[in-house]
């Protein structure tokens, strides 16, 4: 299913897929895939466990080449760059499971990211990590060991460090998992600060009634394809993601 939604035509995407499929050996994770969006806009993305959500956000940040397919940002054809090449470009993720440099501070897991992401100078990384700790709510935990944060704050650093690298996109995965509702508001918080920034974001997520606080458009993927794609509520009402993501209750 496609509902009518007021995504860009595919002229004026800034992260566009066409046919990307990925398979491990025999298994086909991602089978045909199309996605195009504009710059700023909120997409979440959905589907039941195994679906190929991690999988696509994988292959759109770089951090492997899909088996087939093309991705183009901006207009220019990355399929073959490096995820550091396109992080320069403007496109960053985030992982479901951080992974910060554990023996380094927050302030330095964001200095990092600062000063690699874009290969800018020291000011303009210091003042990157600053702005990134005060939106991310970071500054009372900025001098605290990455290896002793609990896992609200592993997770606002996550965002940190992307945010650092000075995106224009913004892909996440599941960076509300494992927290509770009101852990996860606090993020929406938060990412909304970055929409208000204009920068845009990709986001997949289980807990939906927060991803709905973001998401402007909703896509749901089962089985390596996106099976309904548009405005969230249709989405969560259509019967193909019913079935296949709601167990047969709609939401
Ligand atoms: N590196 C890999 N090698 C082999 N199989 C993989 C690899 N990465 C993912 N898979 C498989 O691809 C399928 C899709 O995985 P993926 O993590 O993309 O799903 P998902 O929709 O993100 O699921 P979840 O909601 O549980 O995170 C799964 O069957 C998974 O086991």
């Amino acid at each position: 299913m496609r509902i009518e939604t007021n995504q860009q035509q595919p002229g004026e995407a800034f992260l566009s897929a066409t046919g990307i499929h990925k398979r491990f050996g025999a298994l086909v994770v991602l089978d045909n895939v199309d996605f195009a969006m504009g710059q700023t806009d909120a997409v979440g993305i959905v589907g039941p466990n195994g679906a190929g959500k991690t999988t696509l956000l994988s292959v759109l940040a770089g951090a492997f080449p899909p088996s087939d397919g093309i991705i183009t940002v901006n207009g220019q054809n990355v399929t073959a760059l490096s995820a550091a090449d396109r992080c320069r470009s403007g496109l960053v993720r985030t992982h479901q499971v951080p992974i910060p440099f554990s023996g380094m501070t927050t302030f330095e897991n964001i200095y990092v990211a600062a000063a690699h992401g874009d290969a800018v100078g020291r000011d303009e990384a210091y003042e990157r990590v600053i702005d990134s700790l005060t939106l991310c709510g970071m500054l009372g935990v900025a001098n605290r060991r990455a290896d002793t944060l609990g896992l609200l704050d592993r997770k606002r650093l996550e965002l940190a460090r992307a945010l650092a690298t000075k995106p224009k996109l913004m892909l996440l995965d599941e960076i509300g998992g494992g927290l509770t509702d009101g852990e996860a508001s606090e993020l929406v918080t938060t990412i909304l600060e970055l929409r208000r920034r204009g920068i845009g974001i990709v986001w997949i997520e289980h807990i939906v009634h927060i991803l709905l606080q973001v998401a402007e458009r909703l896509i749901c993927m089962d089985a390596g394809r996106i099976i309904a794609d548009g405005e969230p509520r249709a989405v969560m009402a259509d019967a193909d993601v019913v079935k296949a993501y709601l167990g047969g209750t709609p939401a």
